[in-house]
């Protein structure tokens, strides 16, 4: 967890519910005194106003600090208030004597009593279980639970060639007896062993927030059904279809990253629940950023940004909706989802509001586990949505255009600070072959298995792009061409050995790489094309393997295509 431990986020918690009454106590005498005073006349009326904005504000915070009882009678009392306060000034000193009547001053000094017998309900009780660790790397580590000695030693060499690396153990107790701290990792299980992994699954909590994928012999609706029950985000009948499953574990992978991690900006101008907002969101594994200062807004999300923005609407002297128009002048924050926290409770102004630029509307006070869910909905949401627009919808990958950017960008970069750079271009070798062979849907399977692959293979910071129907070009920053040329052939190795089948049929399938290095040419769609050229002087030259564009007969690494 991001900050400190849960006992931490508790302690802090309680520490702002102290901060909280604290206040209101002081508070509660000088509101009471100043509404019981209102008279008939203008001054009156400004004093209603002022404590009819103070009860709306509790109204909306009590509750997330554990005072309910008390939440509810202020808004109780605030509506008492509204009726004085909205509408026609006509009739508006006759409405306020009527409200201030002996019943609503005894349900205001009520308040005091609630504030004080009210224990405040205990914080984030359920919120233990919704920390999230977030290590990407540990999604390449795979746990296989199997008995069989040879189905298991072969499934982890087949997955291995994937970039996973993976642990066997022969029973579940085993699997138990290793480290189960570890955090988001994959657990592959044989379904034959039900008997003990149900009770597996309810003693030990953190299996829940493992990748869990079953095997089984029996491939019936039972087996399946009994698996999908006890938390399986995924099912393959054995002997296993490797490249479908280590598909399934890619697939699991991406979607835990796109729910974790989500960035959320809170603009909020009560200090207090804007920082219990946020001790409980950092506690569910989102990156917060709280703003009480409406007016930096713009700033903020430029340096931070978010995945979504939560506003108040009441920060006088702003309005969260004219800032949520005011965002959506800049076209680059157009599709940023938008989400009113607010403690507005009147139906209509809660959809007019929605209706001015925003996406959704969440009622204060919201409880703390209803928040997390709520906005890593949205969060994993708007990173889907986003990924939709830039990625290949086969792969994941970055599409045509984004790839080209993305080198151009690294072309600059090597010029500026004189660093190496490789680009290489990926060709699947006959591929027309596999899809007239097989058909095109176990072609596209041969597809997402290089993209697996090359995510797994290289670094983090690598960009791989589907440039095309069965070609890929990788960028590789701080990059030699001997280090590049060990990671492509590496790559062709193990994409070399990994086995497809079609109805019973086993296949293996080539590709053919070429390298060139961005110093040696004058822009990036000159390296690109040097990349190309070497990709297809190895097709003419027995494919499977990589060519480097210096070795190409003619190219003796300084290219015509080197002058600017
Ligand atoms: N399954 C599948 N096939 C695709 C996709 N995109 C392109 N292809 C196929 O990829 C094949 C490419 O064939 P060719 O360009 O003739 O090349 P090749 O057969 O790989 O031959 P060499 O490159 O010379 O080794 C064509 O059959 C395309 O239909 C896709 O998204 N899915």
């Amino acid at each position: 967890m991001p900050n400190g431990g849960y006992q931490d986020v508790v302690a802090k918690l309680e520490t702002l519910k102290s901060q909280f009454v604290a206040r209101v106590a002081a508070e509660l005498g000088l509101y009471i005194d100043l509404i019981r005073t209102a008279g008939p006349n203008e001054a009156g009326l400004a004093a209603v106003r002022e404590g009819y904005g103070w009860l709306h504000r509790l109204a909306g915070s009590a509750g997330t600090f554990g005072f309910s009882a008390f939440g509810l009678q202020a808004r109780e009392l605030e509506e008492c208030l509204q009726v004085v306060v909205e509408g026609d000034s006509e009739g508006q000193l006759a409405r306020l004597e009527r409200a201030l009547d002996a019943d609503f001053f005894t349900r205001l000094d009520s308040l005091k009593s609630l504030l004080a017998s009210d224990a405040g309900d205990s914080a984030l009780p359920v919120l233990q279980n919704a920390v999230t660790e977030v290590a990407p790397e540990l999604l390449l580590r795979v746990d296989l639970i199997e008995s069989d000695p040879e189905v298991g030693r072969e499934l982890a060499e087949n997955l291995s060639r994937y970039g996973y690396e993976v642990v066997v153990y022969d029973s579940v107790e085993a699997f138990l007896a290793a480290d189960l701290d570890s955090g988001v990792t994959t657990v592959i299980a044989n379904v034959e062993l039900q008997e003990e992994l149900q009770p597996a699954f309810d003693r030990h909590k953190q299996l829940h927030r493992k990748l869990v994928i079953f095997l089984a012999r029996n491939d019936s609706f039972d087996v399946r059904y009994q698996a999908a029950a006890t938390g399986a985000g995924g099912f393959f009948p054995l002997p296993v279809d490797v490249p479908a499953l280590a598909d399934r574990i890619e697939q699991l992978s991406q979607e835990w990253e796109e729910s974790a991690g989500g960035r959320v900006m809170i603009v909020e101008d009560d200090e207090e629940l804007a920082e219990h907002y946020r001790l409980v969101l950092d506690n569910g594994g989102l990156k917060v950023k709280v703003i009480t200062e409406p007016s930096e807004v713009m700033s903020e999300l430029a340096e931070f940004r978010p995945d979504i923005l939560l506003m108040d609407i009441n920060m006088a002297p702003y309005s969260g909706v004219s800032l949520a128009r005011m965002v959506r002048f800049q076209p680059e924050w157009l599709g940023l989802p938008i989400v009113y926290l607010s403690s507005e409770h009147d139906r209509d102004m809660q959809i007019s509001a929605v209706a001015q630029g925003a996406d959704d509307f969440i009622e204060k006070p919201i409880s703390d586990t209803r928040l997390v869910s709520v906005v890593k909905a949205r969060c994993t949401r708007a990173r889907q949505l986003a990924k939709l627009a830039s990625r290949d919808s086969l792969t994941g990958l970055m599409k045509h255009s984004l790839i080209k950017q993305e080198l151009a960008k690294e072309f600059s970069r090597c010029q500026r600070y004189g660093q190496v750079a490789a680009v290489a271009m990926l060709d699947l070798d006959h591929f027309k072959s596999v899809n007239d062979t097989y058909g095109h849907a176990t072609g596209d399977t041969v597809i997402r298995s290089l993209a697996n692959l090359l995510r797994h293979r290289l670094r983090k910071s690598d960009i791989i792009g589907r440039y095309g129907g069965e070609e890929f070009v990788v960028v590789l920053p701080d990059c030699g061409e001997a280090q590049a040329l060990r990671i492509l052939q590496d790559v062709c190795d193990q994409f070399s050995g990994i086995v497809f089948s079609s109805q019973d049929v086993e296949f293996q399938v080539t590709l053919s790489a070429g390298i060139a290095m961005l110093g040696a040419f004058g822009n990036a769609e000159a390296a690109l094309n040097g990349a190309d050229e070497a990709m297809y002087h190895r097709k003419k030259h027995g494919r499977n393997g990589v060519t480097l564009y210096s070795e190409v007969a003619g190219n003796d690494g300084a290219p015509e295509a080197a002058s600017p």
